[in-house]
C-alpha cells in the first residue's frame, strides 16, 4: 500500500551515513521532522546539512540497537549501514522501540520501500513503485513520466492546489454538509474567473473572490 507518511515534530535516527543513507536523509529533508543520524563517518552532504541546522549528527561506532532506547518519540529508525547483520539488530531493537522500521538493505524486514518520486512544486508528489521487483525500473519510469506530468499538471492546476487548500480550511468551519462543502470547492476548479486569476499568478485575489463567493452561500443558509 502506498502511503504518504506524516513525520512533522517526530524523530527520525538513520544509522550510516554514506551513499545510500544520504539519498534517505534527502528525502526526509522538508519533512518537519527531526533528523537524527548516527554513524562511525558522515558524508559531505549530511556535514553540510547540519551545519545548516537540518540534521543532528552523533559520530561513534554503532554496535547493536540498544541506544535507540534514549529516543523518546521515535517514530522511524533506518538502518543504512553496509553490515546486513547490524541493520537486521537496528530493525530488531527499533521494533522494541515501538518505531517503524526499514533496512536499506532487506525490503522484507523493512515495513515500507522508497517508490521513485516526482515532485511538483512540493504541492503534488506522484510516487511510482514495483514493490522492490525493480528499483532501476521504477527511476527508468520516473524519468519517463516527469516531463509528460509537467505538461499534463499545469502552473495553473499548482496554484488551485494552494488554493484548494486555503479555501477548504474555510469551508470545514463554515458549511457543515461535506456534500455542500465538495460542490462548493468544485465550483472554484471550473470558474472561469478564478482561472484567470491563476492564469495571471494572483493567488490572493483568486482567494478574496472565493472567499466572497464562500461568504454568500452561508448568508444564503442562515
Ligand atoms: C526507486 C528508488 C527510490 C529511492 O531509493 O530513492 C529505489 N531504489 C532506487 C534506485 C536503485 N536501487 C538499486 C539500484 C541498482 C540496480 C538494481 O539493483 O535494481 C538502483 C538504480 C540506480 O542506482 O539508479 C539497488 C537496490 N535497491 C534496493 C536494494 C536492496 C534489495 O532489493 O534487497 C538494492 C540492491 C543493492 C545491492 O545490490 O547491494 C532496494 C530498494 N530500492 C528501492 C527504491 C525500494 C524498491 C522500490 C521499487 O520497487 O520501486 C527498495 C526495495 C527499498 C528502498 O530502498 O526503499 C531509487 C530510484 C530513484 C529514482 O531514480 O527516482
Ligand atoms: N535501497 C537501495 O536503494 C540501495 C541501493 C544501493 C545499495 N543498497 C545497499 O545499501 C547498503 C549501504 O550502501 P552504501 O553505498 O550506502 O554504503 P557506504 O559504505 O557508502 O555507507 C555505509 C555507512 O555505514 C556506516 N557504518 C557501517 N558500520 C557502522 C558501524 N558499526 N557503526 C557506525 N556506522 C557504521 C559507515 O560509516 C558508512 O557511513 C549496502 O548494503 C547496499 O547493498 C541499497
Amino acid at each position: 500500500m502506498l502511503i504518504d507518511l506524516n513525520l512533522k515534530g517526530k524523530q527520525v535516527v538513520v544509522i550510516g551515513a554514506g551513499r545510500e543513507a544520504t539519498r534517505k536523509v534527502e528525502a526526509l529533508l522538508g519533512q518537519d521532522c527531526e533528523i537524527i543520524v548516527v554513524a562511525d563517518r558522515i558524508s559531505e552532504p549530511i556535514r553540510k546539512w547540519e551545519a545548516e541546522g537540518y540534521v543532528q549528527c552523533t559520530v561513534m561506532i554503532v554496535e547493536n540497537g540498544e541506544f535507540l532506547k534514549n529516543y523518546d518519540h521515535l517514530i522511524l529508525v533506518m538502518a543504512a549501514t553496509d553490515s546486513r547483520e547490524l541493520n537486521r539488530n537496528l530493525v530488531k531493537s527499533g521494533l522494541e522501540a515501538g518505531s517503524y522500521v526499514y533496512a536499506v538493505d532487506d525490503p522484507e524486514v523493512s515495513d515500507f520501500n522508497h517508490p521513485a518520486v516526482i515532485s511538483l512544486d512540493d504541492n503534488v508528489k506522484v510516487a511510482i513503485s514495483t514493490s522492490g521487483k525493480s528499483p532501476l525500473m521504477s527511476g527508468t519510469f520516473r524519468a519517463r513520466l516527469e516531463p509528460i506530468l509537467r505538461q499534463t499538471i499545469t502552473r495553473v492546476d499548482l496554484l488551485q492546489v494552494k488554493l484548494q487548500e486555503r479555501m477548504r480550511k474555510l469551508a470545514m468551519e463554515v458549511l457543515s454538509d461535506p456534500g455542500q462543502r465538495k460542490e462548493f470547492l468544485q465550483s472554484l476548479i471550473v470558474d472561469p474567473e478564478i482561472q484567470s486569476f491563476l492564469e495571471r499568478g494572483s493567488l490572493d485575489e483568486a482567494e478574496y473572490f472565493a472567499r466572497q463567493r464562500l461568504e454568500k452561500i452561508k448568508r444564503k443558509q442562515d
